[in-house]
């Protein structure tokens, strides 16, 4: 059986485990479930993972959920080339500090300007307040700032010379608010030069194709029917209001 990948490219960990099996030829099935559609809530994939979200694996019996868990076990499973995670002990220590870090800064913050420009106002038909907005950004902002001072510094990739895993997460996360229609690029020359040199690494088609659903999402999610996504209501409620 081949490998299984339950994917949605709106999602920045979905989009990393998709840019990082195709650049590295892996073959796998493409299992499409839609977020949007609520189908991480079905009893199919609640067989491939009781997490109840994507990315997630099948590899024959066994099921593995969490992206940087998946990116590593295709690594090892397929030996890719070192430098995505570097056998170097303190190179390598660079990308977990990086991978560490991500979820409760850059991933969330990025994601809140997400949920806050697009996912609230067609869910729940309100506009966000403008000091709320503003605070996100501020948090957005934050992140950013440690990306290019702590993360990147004067190095051309977080690791070093050449891209890794972390340069990976890092890339789908930020273009996440890039496709809520916040620029966090427009004044920022060092995070553009990153951005540049990790999309030639990545290969511009490769970046594109992967990106072309999140890019497109503030025309998609205006199309939407809401009445669809109110599955996302008491989240938001619990989250956000
Ligand atoms: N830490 C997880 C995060 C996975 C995650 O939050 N996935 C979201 C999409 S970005 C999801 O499936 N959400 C569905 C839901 O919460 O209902 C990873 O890196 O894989």
């Amino acid at each position: 059986m081949a490998l299984e990948l339950y994917l949605d490219l709106f999602s920045q960990p979905c989009r990393s485990v998709y840019i990082f099996a195709k650049k590295n030829n892996i073959s796998f099935d493409f299992k499409k479930l839609s977020l949007l559609d609520g189908q991480q809530y079905g009893e199919d994939f609640g067989k491939i993972s009781l997490i109840r979200k994507v990315p997630a694996l099948r590899d024959g019996d066994f099921c593995l959920a969490e992206s940087i868990a998946i990116m590593l076990y295709l690594a090892e499973k397929f030996k890719t080339p070192d430098f995505w995670y570097p056998a170097d002990l303190q190179q390598r220590a660079r990308v977990n500090e990086y991978l560490s870090w991500q979820h409760t800064a850059i991933r969330m913050h990025g994601s809140e300007i997400f949920c806050l420009r697009l996912m609230i106002p067609k869910v729940m038909g309100v506009e966000i307040p403008e000091d709320k907005m503003n605070a996100a950004l501020d948090d957005l902002n934050s992140s950013l700032k440690l990306v290019e001072e702590k993360f990147l510094q004067d190095r051309p990739f977080i690791a070093g010379d050449q891209i890794s895993l972390a340069d990976l997460v890092a890339i789908v996360e930020i273009m996440q608010p890039v496709g809520a229609g916040v620029d966090v690029f427009e004044g920022r020359p060092k995070l553009s030069a990153w951005r540049d040199r990790v999309q030639e690494a990545i290969g511009k088609e490769l970046f594109d194709e992967a990106h072309q659903y999140i890019l497109g999402a503030q025309e998609s999610v205006k199309s939407m029917d809401s009445s669809k996504m109110q599955v996302f209501k008491p989240k938001i409620l619990r989250l956000f209001m």
